[in-house]
């Protein structure tokens, strides 16, 4: 162990290979290099390969996958992965946990911070008297309503590694409902969650008696704008151009695609409602078309702007000229929409994302976008949400809850800080050695 970290807690950080996840861990792992520990951040090279860590307290730490024709070294991320690849990706996971047991061996962390789709990691910690946190990157609500699923289905609690093996597996929709994401064995009884009080406090208090774990929120942990690569600094330009709070932002995480017939629904539904609108175009590593095949005729000019691939959106969501996000409800994407003060239009698609809409909703700062019968969405739909949410006097109920619940994430995060320390002191018994 070098000098440098001797005197700090050594951490293992170990997400789940989603971009999404892996930011968490690394705001998270910024906020604590800030007190007192060292970080190890332990992913595939193909995830640290886009990740620019500056502080000296964190280092990051390759987990090398077995390659398969199908499953080559670029595909061991979820950004950009087609999403018939996912259980292959999670397999190849499964497989390097030999290689993840070595990396445990030789580091030696004080403790393991681990993710909910490696269900092997804190089992083997345990083998080496490592305690083991879980750190959930998405809210409390959406864990709650599988947990009551789980309970009606008789289902123990901690859930032991082989029962995810076989649901995760099993399910090919990989919906929430088949992937148990909770209270994984030998991982302790305190848990990180990304989410704050205002926002899904009861959800929190019924999550802790139904997980029987201490919650400890670690905030909204979103990545300063000025800190986000900007390559694409014509955005910015063409955004400076624009009245406040005029534009609508589009776009639908690292790892979700809309069909052919959404696309075009939800572009006729832009134009019909006449707002200025930036669209984030991405498809699947391989799938790659142009916007003008992709998208309607007459969908650019000066009222639209199509980003291809990936854009700064932390940067785009803190511009004074957005006034509404049209998202898939990503927990992340959540985060910063409600950090910036942004309305949100919902458009869910998988996994939590329903959920969090709805949350959304009962808060008082989303509006959904209401899906036919058939599952399909319509032009007219589109149109009417977004006008509501864009088009609302400044003071209206939307806009103003979204502003109301920014400013009380101003300071957020550095006090939860606080509560996560005292509690990752106490589980590697290191309170005595006067961290703080
Ligand atoms: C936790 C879980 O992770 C998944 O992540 P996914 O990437 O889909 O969406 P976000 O959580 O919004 O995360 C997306 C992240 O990518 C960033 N981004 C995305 C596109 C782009 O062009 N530029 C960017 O900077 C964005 O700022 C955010 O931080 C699932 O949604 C799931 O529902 C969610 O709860």
């Amino acid at each position: 162990m070098d000098a440098t970290n001797m005197s700090k807690i050594r951490v293992l950080m170990f997400p789940w290979l989603a971009y999404s996840h892996i930011q968490s861990f690394l705001e998270l792992a910024k906020k604590l290099s800030k007190r007192n520990f060292y970080i190890y951040l332990c992913s595939t090279p193909a995830n640290l390969a886009h990740i620019k860590v500056k502080e000296p307290s964190i280092q990051l730490v390759e987990l090398l996958l077995p390659s398969t024709p199908e499953l080559p070294p670029h595909h061991h991320t979820t950004k950009g992965l087609p999403r018939h690849l996912l259980s292959n990706l999670m397999k190849a996971l499964d497989f390097s946990s030999c290689s993840f047991s070595e990396i445990l061996t030789r580091l030696k962390p004080d403790l393991l911070i681990s993710d909910f789709l490696q269900p092997w990691a804190p089992a083997k910690a345990l083998t080496l008297n490592i305690p083991t946190v879980q750190f959930m990157v998405s809210g409390a609500m959406p864990y709650c309503h599988l947990l009551n699923i789980l309970k009606k289905s008789g289902t123990a609690l901690p859930l032991r590694s082989n029962y995810i093996h076989e649901r995760v597996y099993d399910s090919d929709s990989l919906t929430l409902g088949d992937r148990p994401l909770l209270c994984l064995e030998g991982s302790s009884n305190v848990m990180l969650i990304r989410s704050f009080r205002e926002l899904e406090g009861k959800y929190i208090d019924e999550l802790s008696v139904q997980a029987m774990k201490k919650i400890v929120l670690v905030g909204p942990l979103v990545q300063d704008p000025s800190e986000e690569e900007n390559e694409k600094t014509e955005i910015i330009e063409w955004l400076n151009k624009k009245n406040p709070s005029s534009v609508l932002f589009v776009s639908f995480g690292s790892e979700c695609y809309l069909s052919k017939e959404d696309k075009e629904e939800l572009a006729h539904g832009i134009l019909l409602s006449n707002v200025s609108f930036i669209w984030v175009l991405r498809f699947p590593q391989g799938e790659k078309i142009s916007a003008e095949e992709a998208l309607p005729e007459g969908i650019t000019g000066e009222k639209g702007l199509i980003i291809e691939g990936w854009a700064p959106q932390k940067r785009i969501l803190s511009h004074p000229s957005i006034g509404g996000f049209l998202s898939h409800c990503g927990w992340a994407s959540i985060m910063e929409s409600m950090k910036f003060g942004v309305p949100i239009v919902a458009m869910p698609m998988h996994v939590d994302q329903p959920s969090n809409a709805k949350l959304l909703e009962e808060v008082g700062i989303g509006l959904k976008i209401k899906r036919e019968p058939s599952g399909k969405i319509e032009r007219e739909e589109v149109a009417k949400v977004v006008r509501e949410a864009m088009l609302e006097e400044p003071g209206g109920p939307v806009r103003r809850k979204s502003r109301e619940l920014s400013d009380g994430m101003k300071d957020k995060g550095d006090e939860d800080i606080g509560e996560v320390v005292k509690e990752l002191v106490k589980l590697c018994g290191l309170e005595a050695n006067g961290y703080v």
